[in-house]
């Protein structure tokens, strides 16, 4: 079944889409599976909050987390587009600030499919001169959440772009391990600035941990420390970053980690050019 451009107004439940009112009044998305599963979507920055797979845990939201569509929603998978961490623009881009338009839903064999967009405007253009298009598809199925995000260069010249999803996922951050990232290159901000590569199996976070592995594969695992293992697995996110602030968020840092899919070095789009990555996590 398929149901074209929902509003705000216009409900979709037989498609397992309902728009609804989140924190704060602002719009949210909710998706429910015929199987079982639950995931919420802030249109506000397109942030998945939720996420509650058959089996497993939801992911996390900072308890420090706004929601009065002003500041970014912290926790669950915000956007960081076009750039991610600090640089000319804010702290990872103005993505997570926009509000994302609800475009196509549908229901396959009983799992939920929203497509979320934005484009460019005053807003973004004041910040970011260039005409785009984000186009952010999301498919929930009983034990996995799909994100398919797109990004077209709706402009006359190029432009590029870093983005990751950083996703807060629900963890006993003492215990919590991430296997698959042996041998890649890390740019880790602490504590070693000589950037080698990984040599552990697995990595943990026994303190502040802020890393990213370049040229990362495309799957890893998750041991949350909960008694679950996500994988994590991506299709053109070529870098994955871990991190965990420690103490400088001591009301929550016990409490999950973050592993982000990631396109750290520039994606170079000329017009009409796309960039496509796919995110796929899942439980057992
Ligand atoms: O706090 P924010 O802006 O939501 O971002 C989350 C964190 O993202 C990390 O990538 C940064 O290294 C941190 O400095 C930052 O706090």
């Amino acid at each position: 079944m398929r149901t074209a451009r929902a509003t705000f107004s216009q409900e979709t439940a037989s498609s397992g889409v309902r728009i609804t009112e989140g924190n704060g009044g602002l719009p949210k998305v909710l998706l429910n599976s015929a199987h079982g599963s639950e995931a919420e979507i802030y249109l506000f920055g397109g942030c998945i909050t939720s996420w509650k797979p058959v089996n497993g845990k939801d992911l996390f939201v900072r308890p420090d987390a706004v929601f009065n569509g002003q500041k970014p929603i912290s926790g669950g998978i915000p956007h960081c587009f076009p750039q991610f961490g600090p640089g000319p623009l804010q702290q990872h881009g103005f993505g997570r600030n926009m509000n994302w338009s609800v475009g196509d839903s549908e229901n396959i064999e009983g799992n939920p499919v929203v497509t979320l967009e934005i484009k460019d405007g005053p807003y973004s253009r004041s910040m970011w001169d260039f005409s785009f298009l984000a186009i952010y598809k999301v498919e929930l199925n009983s034990k996995s959440l799909t994100t398919i995000l797109t990004i077209k260069n709706t402009d006359k010249k190029p432009f590029s772009l870093s983005t990751t999803l950083h996703t807060y996922f629900r963890a006993s951050a003492a215990g919590a391990s991430v296997k698959g990232l042996k041998g890649c290159k890390t740019l880790n901000k602490d504590p070693d600035p000589v950037n080698p590569s990984e040599e552990r199996e697995v990595g943990t976070f026994p303190g502040f941990v802020d890393c990213v592995y370049l040229d990362a594969p495309g799957e890893v695992h998750l041991d949350n420390g909960l008694g679950d293992v996500i994988t994590i697995q991506n299709t053109n996110w070529s870098d994955t970053v871990l991190w965990n602030p420690h103490l400088q968020m001591e009301a929550c840092y016990r409490d999950f980690v973050c592993v982000e899919n990631a396109k750290i070095g520039k994606v170079e789009l000329q017009p009409e050019q796309s960039w496509v990555a796919k995110q796929h996590i899942s439980v057992a």
